[in-house]
């Protein structure tokens, strides 16, 4: 019988052919712990009577929620890490490059095929390079540190085909937004989302990035994109023939599938406060806002600043509008620096920031406040997120943003 991509790569980690439910033991090829983990990993590690890691090779750690520090005690994390550094031998640390999720492919630590952990929901971002990445928590990351495994149920599949070309001003984030409001915010609950069609196989790996990024929001436990040439190039490597047999077979049993036309596709956002509560942005014409966010590990590539400086290019940030430009790597905000992006967007009023979590998480630069409205290029609009409870976020794509920047109120792109 035939196997969806989830099921071979368990196949290929545990030895044995697997389906849905079964519960195994995998070797994790790499984890991610971030700054605000780390101290109870590092705690837990020890409780558990650890000495030393299975292989610090694995282990990758990386601050980004709380740099630079904007609350006195986030620096106790830093220190905490810096110990455990030290202590164990980490090599793989990163202290102010970017964002984890943008870190964990961009500097190769993932590649197709693999499978990886982090202690953040958003893990299911690698998924994006055909590898099996998903979210755990503090205690079963110190678990992994010791053992070098993990114990999973072997997800069900559910199979996204779209095909098509889509809409000009439509960008992933507008797909993946559909779905989310399709499915809603818990309708893939531990399933693995398998994404196929012509629509994805032209679209770029940081494209599928925003997508598998986002598979959380809807509970899915990953996200699946089939290694291709562009993988390839992305990842700096040669797809091997187990990379390249990364594919739903035909046969292979899915809980069921989802068919889309490209063509179909608008510019959405998610309204306040649930990820799933998805208009399209024409149904919300005239809202006025107050700031405007392009960043995080969902939204924050060279390609999303692109898109932003072509709809910002020659114009002005509206006057009583703020907008917060946050690259989500160093290596993102020197290429955009570099290709003069930056300087476009800077021109047209844009505050830019140093790569990282930044406004996403609500802690550094930019926080609203009762009554305010924000459009935003992350994803998460929960109450309190980016300040008081009575903020409203608007999740859109970076295209959507960059227009409403401009209009002061909420817009379609052109
Ligand atoms: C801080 C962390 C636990 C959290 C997550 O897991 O997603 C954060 O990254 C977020 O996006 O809310
Ligand atoms: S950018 Fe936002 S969503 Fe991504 S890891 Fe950081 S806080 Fe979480």
């Amino acid at each position: 019988m035939g196997e969806t991509i989830i099921e071979k790569i368990i196949r290929h980690n545990t030895g044995k052919a697997v389906k849905p439910g079964d519960i195994v033991t995998v070797n994790v090829d790499r984890c991610m712990i971030h700054d605000i983990f780390i101290p109870f990993v590092a705690d837990k590690f020890e409780e558990m009577g650890f000495t030393k890691l299975h292989d610090p090779d694995k282990v990758v750690l990386i601050y980004d929620h709380l740099v630079p520090a904007s609350q006195q005690d986030d620096t106790r994390h830093f220190h905490k890490g810096d110990e455990f550094v030290e202590k164990y031998g980490l090599t793989h640390v990163h202290r102010s490059d970017g964002i984890c999720h943008q870190l964990m492919t961009e500097a190769g630590y993932v590649k197709p095929g693999d499978i990886a952990f982090g202690t953040d929901s958003h893990t299911t971002t690698y998924g994006c390079v055909g590898a099996f990445s998903s979210g755990i928590g503090y205690t079963e990351m110190a678990s992994i540190l010791g053992t070098g495994t993990m114990w999973i149920k072997v997800p069900e599949t559910i199979k996204v085909v779209i095909d098509g070309e889509l809409p000009e001003n439509v960008m992933s984030k507008d797909i993946i937004l559909r779905l989310i409001g399709d499915l809603r915010a818990d309708g893939a609950t531990y399933r693995a989302l398998e994404f196929s069609g012509s629509t994805i196989e032209n679209m770029s790996v940081a494209s599928r990035m925003t997508m598998a990024n986002m598979a959380i929001e809807a509970g899915a436990k990953c996200a699946l994109f089939t290694p291709d040439e562009k993988t390839a190039e992305y990842c700096e490597i040669e797809l091997n023939d187990y990379q390249k047999s990364l594919v739903g077979d035909e046969d292979a049993v899915y809980m069921k599938t989802m068919t889309y036309k490209a063509e179909d596709f608008v510019p959405v956002m998610a309204c306040p406060s649930q990820v799933d509560k998805i208009r399209d942005v024409s149904e919300l014409e005239g809202t006025e806002i107050d700031q405007v966010f392009i960043g995080s590990c969902t939204n924050g590539r060279l390609e999303d600043l692109r898109a932003a400086a072509e709809v910002l290019k020659g114009k002005k940030v509206a006057d009583f509008v703020k907008l917060i430009v946050t690259p989500a790597s160093r290596k993102i905000y020197r290429q955009a620096l570099a290709d003069g992006t930056l300087d476009i967007l800077a021109e047209a009023g844009a505050i830019i920031t140093h790569p990282g979590c930044g406004l996403c998480c609500g802690r550094t630069g930019g926080i609203l406040s009762d009554g305010e409205r924000v459009v935003a290029t992350n994803n998460r609009n929960f109450l309190g997120r980016m300040g008081t409870s009575k903020v409203e976020i608007y999740l859109a794509s970076p295209r959507t943003a960059a227009a409403c920047a401009v209009a002061g109120k909420i817009v379609n792109p052109e």
